[in-house]
């Protein structure tokens, strides 16, 4: 772990290369710094600790305190006991199915405000070429912004929009917060005695000012929408208060834009690197607008299989969550490791990762790891996935709330680029192979992945 600490190797390599190193067990003893824990590498193991045995592996292993950071220290990831049963109802009721299929002409909105930008920057030039991630970004903050209050946040205008550069302060790789997530992550302990906060006061005042702004704005104008705000203003009956309503506003940020900026810069970075998958998705968009008189539905959207192999593919190879963690908070009889060795019972503190990356590359579950095939994705090829060796979400009751918006929010920005341009790899320009960076606990790539768009014909 002294790598990681000194940021020369991500937690993902050191997890991978432990792993590799002991294929004939079904977990292997690690530290966490001082703190002995165990990486799991057998699905029926994981099925336990994610679903069967979920009360005795209850919280994430992660401490960040509310007084610190009242946002991300509000979120049900970081939440325990039942403080995090309650605020993951919360969460969940303002993305039910219904509501992200509400969504749609927000996001759709969103879409289209980002063909415009393209097409004008092609216009000049004939060819545009952009970095995936940046393009990815503005996107995840146009629509986290559009759905949360119901606004534009000009992310595709020149120059760097203000939500945009703030959502650079919670995620993006930099020495300072690498060090402070891995505090939170490897010394949970030492970090609930250190102030320490993901989010930068400056934003959960900006979160907070949102809130007391949109709620004064559709008060002053009579605006009642039914939508992502207006279900923030109550729960259960309960009127919440601003300082609560920011916290899942600002919730809707953390989770929502960079995991799936991430996500999408890969997936954009896969399409334009495989013009057979571009071409075939393509087909079927096209296939999709004839049967619905040249109109896309949400449920559409949600249907068309080769899309959905597509991004499900994109996230086996590239899962923005690299690694679950879970903490033993009721003592538990591990089975055993190995033929040769015997059980032992787990400690309550204990922490245990989940290492969905390293899971996701290999050869026993998905042969040629290495190679992007939607095919495994489709038909009885994605019924045979060992069930619990593809976690790009989670599992069980802690299993990602926001994996239907984050799905939805992903197809439609892969339709409206399909649809409209013709994507290449700038090859002059990006350093291959992809590295994964040794900072961050979301998966980012060590350098940018270019992209050209040039008009289809
Ligand atoms: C591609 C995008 C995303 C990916 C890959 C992703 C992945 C994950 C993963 C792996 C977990 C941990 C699950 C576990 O420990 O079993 C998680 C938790 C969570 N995600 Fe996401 N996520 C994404 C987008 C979102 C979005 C858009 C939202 C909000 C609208 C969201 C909200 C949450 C919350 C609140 C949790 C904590 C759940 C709990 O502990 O009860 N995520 N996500």
């Amino acid at each position: 772990m002294r790598k990681v600490v000194f940021l020369q190797s991500s937690l993902t390599d050191v997890y991978r290369s432990i792993y590799r190193q002991f294929p004939n067990c079904k977990y292997v003893g690690i530290y966490h710094m001082d703190r002995p824990g165990i990486l799991i590498r057998d699905p029926d193991i994981i099925e336990d600790v994610l679903v069967k045995n979920f009360s005795n592996f209850h919280d994430n292993d992660l401490e960040i305190k509310i007084e610190h950071d009242p946002i991300f220290g509000n979120n049900p990831f970081v939440l325990k006991g039942d403080m995090w049963k309650k605020k993951r109802i919360q969460h969940l009721s303002s993305v039910t199915p219904a509501k992200v299929k509400a969504m749609y002409p927000e996001i759709d909105a969103c879409g289209d405000r980002m063909v415009s930008y393209l097409n004008k920057k092609i216009e000049k030039t004939g060819i545009f070429c952009m970095e995936a991630l940046e393009l990815a970004a503005r996107y995840t903050t146009d629509t986290c912004t559009a759905v949360g209050v119901n606004l534009d946040a000009n992310s595709f205008t020149d120059g760097v929009p203000e939500l945009r550069e703030a959502g650079r302060d919670i995620f993006e790789v930099g020495l300072f917060r690498s060090l402070k997530l891995y505090f939170m992550f490897l010394l949970p302990t030492i970090s609930s005695f250190v102030t320490l906060r993901l989010l930068p006061k400056s934003l959960t005042q900006k979160y907070k000012s949102l809130v007391v702004q949109t709620l004064k704005y559709r008060a002053e104008n009579n605006i009642k929408k039914n939508d992502f705000f207006d279900h923030l203003q109550e729960f259960r009956g309960e009127k919440q208060t601003v300082d609560e309503m920011a916290a899942q506003l600002g919730g809707l940020y953390i989770d929502g834009f960079g995991t799936n900026a991430s996500g999408i810069n890969f997936l954009i970075y896969n399409i334009a690197a495989l013009p057979d998958v571009q071409n075939r998705l393509r087909d079927e968009i096209r296939e999709y607008l004839e049967r619905n008189d040249g109109k896309l539905t949400p449920e559409a959207i949600i249907e068309m299989p080769y899309l959905d192999a597509v991004v499900s593919e994109s996230l086996r190879q590239y899962p923005p969550f690299p690694n679950l963690t879970r903490r033993c908070t009721k003592s538990y009889e591990m089975p055993k490791a190995s033929e040769n060795s015997s059980g032992f019972t787990m400690k309550v503190g204990t922490p245990v990762v989940i290492p969905a990356y390293t899971l996701h590359h290999d050869e026993r579950f998905f042969p040629n790891p290495e190679k992007f095939d939607p095919d495994r994705f489709l038909g009885s090829n994605k019924e045979s996935i060992v069930k619990y060796s593809y976690i790009p979400f989670g599992e069980g009751p802690r299993i990602c709330i926001g994996m239907r918006f984050a799905l939805f929010q992903t197809k439609v920005s892969i339709i409206k680029l399909v649809q409209n341009f013709k994507l290449s790899v700038n090859y002059d320009k990006t350093k291959l192979p992809i590295r994964i960076h040794p900072q961050g606990l979301i998966l980012a790539a060590m350098d940018k992945l270019w992209i050209n768009f040039e008009k289809l014909n």
